[in-house]
């Protein structure tokens, strides 16, 4: 039996992941503190409660099951919150992952997938973007992303620790069988809030900037289906298992969709017209991020399979599932 300790497994992304673990025969261990993840989500293997700043309870997992690797999702993950409290995000997700990465050391547990972002890039020079775009983030949850890379490496060079930077593009989608889908406390992220107000859970849908130098004037963001990106996982799990070398990959589509074209999609899937506010432009965001996906192709024979519509169909379907739970209103309140 091969585990995979998924650090922050009980997450959105983290638990596609586990599900496509265990799919491909690893048996996905979660080490997660709950304090965004949801212990439902926790289907496919042991969960243990845990927090990576925490030395004595990571070395005690990586006793008990001796993983051939982590994934690491755990972070805190709002731009807007890391504005407000940039030190939690660099206590969480730097100095967090120092912790994680020096267990690693005492187990002797040399491979690592990292989840990054294209929110390491900050504004394009070029679209679509490669690895070798300039990293320049516009906003502390960024640089904390950044500053791991900066740390794997390093640790890359100079020890025996290998590791798969993942750099997502815009996580979206869910389990096709409604088990498991996005809950993010508050939720900020376009689509569920489109649907929600779709669903006249929230009022309307407000879109952030519609003067962009961009086709329509609103923000283009590159959609990738959460099932697409746990694959990906899965697969550098392997590469790195049969030896492969460190590296950092984009897992995007490589096609880009406007908030305007979003809303209509979501519109056609619902058959529910909802109010649509124009509002002013959210700081840090970028116009455009379109992904350059070959490198993940060419290295770990992934390719995305699921396009915007099914993106949607999924998040539809477990948006009126009862697997849900009550999302939060803070963000966009029903009026
Ligand atoms: N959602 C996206 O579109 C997106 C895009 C790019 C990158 N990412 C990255 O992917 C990862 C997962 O994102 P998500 O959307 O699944 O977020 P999420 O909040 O759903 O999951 C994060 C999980 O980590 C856990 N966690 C946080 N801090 C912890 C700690 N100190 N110790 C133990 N567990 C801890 C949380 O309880 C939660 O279960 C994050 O690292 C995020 O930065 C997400
Ligand atoms: O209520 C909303 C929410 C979003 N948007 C727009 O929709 C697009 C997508 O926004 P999301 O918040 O869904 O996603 P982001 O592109 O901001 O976020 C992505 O990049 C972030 C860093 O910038 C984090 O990595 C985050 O987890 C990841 O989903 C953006 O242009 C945003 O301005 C709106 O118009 N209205």
């Amino acid at each position: 039996m091969t585990h995979v300790l998924v650090v922050g497994g009980a997450g959105y992304i983290g638990s596609h992941t586990c599900l496509d673990l265990s799919e491909k025969g690893f048996t996905p261990v979660v080490f997660d503190n709950f304090s965004r993840g949801h212990r439902e989500f926790v289907r496919w293997g042991p969960a243990e409660e845990g927090d990576i700043r925490d030395a004595a309870a990571l070395d005690a997992v990586f006793a008990r099951y001796r993983p051939a690797a982590v994934v690491h999702f755990a972070a805190l993950i709002e731009v807007g919150e890391s504005v407000k409290d940039p030190l939690a995000f660099y206590e969480n997700n730097v100095a967090g992952t120092v912790s994680l990465l020096q267990a690693m050391g005492r187990a002797g547990c040399e491979r690592l997938v990292f989840s990054s972002t294209c929110a390491t890039y900050g504004d394009p020079v070029a679209v679509p973007m490669d690895e070798n775009h300039p990293q320049v983030p516009l906003n502390p949850y960024g640089h904390s992303k950044l500053m791991v890379e900066r740390v794997l490496r390093d640790l890359s060079a100079h020890s025996s620790l290998r590791s798969v930077i993942l750099r997502y593009f815009n996580a979206a989608g869910a389990d096709d069988e409604t088990r498991i889908g996005e809950r993010h406390d508050p939720e900020t992220h376009a689509i569920p809030l489109a649907i929600e107000a779709a669903l006249g859970r929230r009022a309307r849908f407000k879109v952030f900037g519609s003067d962009y130098d961009t086709p329509d004037g609103t923000c283009v963001r590159d959609y990738i289906h959460v099932m697409d990106l746990a694959d990906a996982h899965s697969r550098a799990v392997g590469y790195l298992i049969e030896g492969g070398e460190s590296t950092a990959l984009n897992l995007g589509t490589g096609d880009g969709t406007s908030v305007r074209e979003l809303l209509g999609a979501i519109e056609k899937r619902s058959g529910r017209p909802f109010p649509i506010e124009e509002e002013g432009r959210r700081p840090g965001d970028a116009p455009m991020l379109v992904a350059d996906n070959a490198a993940a192709r060419r290295v770990l024979g992934w390719m995305p399979r699921r396009d915007l519509s099914n993106i949607i169909d999924t998040a539809w379907a477990w948006h009126t599932s009862s697997n849900v739970g009550s999302p939060d209103q803070t963000s966009q309140e029903v009026a």
